[in-house]
């Protein structure tokens, strides 16, 4: 199949980047600024908050401050999670654009991560679907352990197609699948989307890679080479699993940029800017950016 002409980024920094920080609660000041910077990239898709129960995950317990905080580009959707009701209820109060819920392809990450079966979520998240239409807001749908699972191994391909197709039919509008702790490899990753391609048709299938084994970018040339045209990623490649250990952040937006730039796949993001708004944030938690192609670039101004 040819490659896309345009590829839709997703922006993952401000929620899957910041939820894994150990150490003290980040500022809410540091990620309204940095949602706002990410704001004047060209990002339209920017994951900003998650809805959780602030016990399970500390880091995003500010959710609603983030989501008043910031500055709402007209143009950019902002997005958060919402596991439950209660935080669907949370996050329509503080006026997100769209919602998404999280399952998982494995039972043990299921349970480790949201503390049910695989079937007990899809039934917790049937109201959330419901309630979040009934306001009008989309809802996207995340299967995790989409290439191996930590407590589990190896997942079939049939049983990620499986989750992913009760989510379709559930209401979501698109289902992101995630290579959680980043195992994948570009084989797999292509018998994983032929697999799920069968339930879900392409043009609702987004890729949500982690970068712990170096692969995600080969990964995702694989599934764009199959038509997949909507990429999540994290700028300076923030994050990682609280619930899977040793997992890594999603592979950089600045690395999935200057390929899909060097592929001229259009993508309405400045490569630059985006950069800067990368060496910030890691300036900020202490350390240097993730992007080798930020580090390669050596942009550090502010
Ligand atoms: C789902 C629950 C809440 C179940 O957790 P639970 O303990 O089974 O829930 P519960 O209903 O028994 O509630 C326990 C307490 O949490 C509170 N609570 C309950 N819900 C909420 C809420 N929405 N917001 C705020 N508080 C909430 C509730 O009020 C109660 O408070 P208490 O009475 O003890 O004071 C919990 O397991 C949880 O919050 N898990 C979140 C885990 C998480 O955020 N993981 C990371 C995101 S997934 C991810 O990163 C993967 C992804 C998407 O990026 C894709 C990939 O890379 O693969």
């Amino acid at each position: 199949m040819a490659l896309p002409t345009a590829v839709r980024l997703f922006e993952m920094g401000a929620r899957d980047g910041l939820q894994n920080e150990s150490g003290p609660v980040i500022d809410t000041a540091i990620k309204v600024e940095l949602i706002n910077r990410l704001s004047e990239t060209g990002l339209k898709h920017i994951e900003a908050a998650s809805f959780v129960s602030p016990k399970w995950v500390p880091q995003m317990g500010d959710a609603s401050e983030v989501m008043s905080g910031i500055d709402r580009k007209p143009g950019v959707i902002y997005s958060a999670l919402t596991p439950n009701l209660k935080g669907l209820e949370a996050a329509i109060a503080a006026g997100v654009d769209e919602v998404a819920v999280f399952g998982a392809a494995s039972e043990a990450f299921t349970q480790k991560n949201i503390n049910c079966s695989i079937k007990e979520s899809l039934e917790r998240f049937a109201p959330v679907i419901e309630l979040a239409k009934a306001n009008h807001i989309r809802v996207r749908g995340y299967v995790s352990t989409v290439m191996g699972c930590p407590y589990e191994g190896e997942i079939a391909p049939a049983q990620v197609a499986a989750v992913s197709r009760e989510l379709l039919d559930m209401g979501c509008y698109e289902i992101s699948l995630g290579d959680t702790i980043g195992v994948g490899t570009p084989l797999k990753a292509k018998r994983m989307l032929e697999a799920v391609s069968q339930q879900v048709p392409i043009d609702k299938l987004a890729a949500h890679f982690h970068d712990t084994y170096g692969q995600a970018l080969a990964n995702l040339y694989a599934v764009i080479e199959e038509g997949i045209a909507v990429i999540d990623a994290s700028v300076a490649g923030l994050g990682g699993c609280p619930y899977a250990k040793g997992a890594s952040g999603n592979v950089a937006t600045e690395d999935v940029l200057y390929m899909l730039n060097g592929l001229s796949i259009e993508t309405g993001v400045d490569l630059h800017k985006l950069a800067l708004t990368g060496h910030w944030i890691s300036a900020q938690l202490g350390r240097s950016s993730g992007s080798k192609v930020a580090l390669a670039m050596g942009c550090q101004g502010s």
